[in-house]
C-alpha cells in the first residue's frame, strides 16, 4: 500500500486535473506529484475527448505526456499558457516557494511566468512558516561553477553539487549544474533572490516568489488556498 504522502500528493494531482476546461493551454510541470496529475488529466482526455495543449517544463514531463498521448506544444509556440499546474518542494503561508528538487527549475519558472494561472500542487508535510527545510537548488553555468561553489561556501550557504546516483554532476535539461543550498531557514527570501540573480554564473534559482496564484495541499482534508490578487506580501 502506498505511503500517506503518496497518497496526498495523489489526491492533490487528481484534484487539479478537475480544474482543466476544454481547449486550454495547460503547462505540465515536474514531479511526482504532477505525474498523478498529468495521468489523471490523460484520462479525462480519453474519457471525455476534452482537447487540450501541454507546454512541458523537462524532458521527463514530455517523454511522460507524449506516452499518454496528450498533445504537446512548445513554449514558444503557444500565445499564452491558460494554467500551470505544478509541484513544489516546501511552500510557505506567504506563498513563496522553493522548487527545483527534480532540477527543473529553469523550464518551471519560464512555463510559470508564462501562465495567466499557475497551481501548485503539495501534500501537507510541504507546507511550512517558514521556507528553507528544503535545499534551495541553484541552476550554474558549468564553466566557473568550482569559483562559484567557493564563493557560496565563503558565504556560509553549504554548497553541494547535485549528483547522479552514479557520482558525476548531475546536468539539467538546459545543460548546466545545479549546487544546493542547505539553509534551513530563509527569512528573507526576496533579499537571498536578489543576491542570487546578481551573481554571474547563476541562470536561475529555485526561489519562486510571487508566482503562485493558489496552492492545493493534500492531506487528510484537501485543503485549497487562494492568493488575494491585491495583496502584495513583502519579503
Ligand atoms: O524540479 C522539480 C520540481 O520543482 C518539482 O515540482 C518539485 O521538486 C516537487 O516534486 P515532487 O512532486 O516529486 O515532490
Amino acid at each position: 500500500m502506498a505511503d500517506k504522502q503518496t497518497l496526498y500528493k495523489k489526491q492533490a494531482g487528481e484534484y487539479a486535473a478537475s480544474l482543466i476546461e476544454d481547449n486550454m493551454v495547460v503547462g505540465l510541470g515536474t514531479g511526482s506529484t504532477v505525474r498523478f496529475f498529468i495521468e489523471a488529466l490523460a484520462q479525462r482526455i480519453n474519457i471525455e475527448g476534452l482537447d487540450i495543449i501541454g507546454v512541458t517544463t523537462s524532458s521527463k514531463t514530455s517523454s511522460l505526456a507524449k506516452a499518454l498521448g496528450i498533445k504537446l506544444s512548445s513554449v514558444d509556440e503557444v500565445p499564452y499558457i491558460d494554467l500551470t499546474i505544478d509541484g513544489a518542494d516546501e511552500v510557505d503561508s506567504a506563498f513563496n516557494g522553493i522548487k527545483g528538487g527534480g532540477a527543473a527549475l529553469l523550464f518551471e519558472k519560464i512555463v510559470a511566468l508564462n501562465a495567466h494561472k499557475n497551481v501548485w500542487i503539495i501534500d501537507e508535510s510541504k507546507y511550512h512558516d517558514v521556507i528553507g527545510q528544503f535545499p534551495l537548488p541553484v541552476e550554474v553555468v558549468p564553466y566557473g561553477s568550482h569559483q562559484l561553489f567557493k564563493r557560496f561556501d565563503e558565504a556560509d550557504l553549504q554548497p553541494l553539487f547535485r549528483r547522479t546516483e552514479t557520482g558525476e554532476r548531475l546536468t539539467t535539461d538546459a545543460g548546466n549544474y545545479i549546487i544546493d543550498l542547505t539553509l534551513e531557514r530563509i527569512n528573507h527570501p526576496k533579499s537571498l533572490a536578489y543576491f542570487l540573480e546578481q551573481t554571474v554564473g547563476v541562470v536561475e534559482h529555485g526561489l519562486f516568489l510571487n508566482i503562485v496564484d493558489e496552492v492545493i495541499i493534500g492531506g487528510e482534508q484537501l485543503k485549497i488556498i487562494t492568493k488575494h490578487p491585491d495583496k502584495l506580501f513583502d519579503n
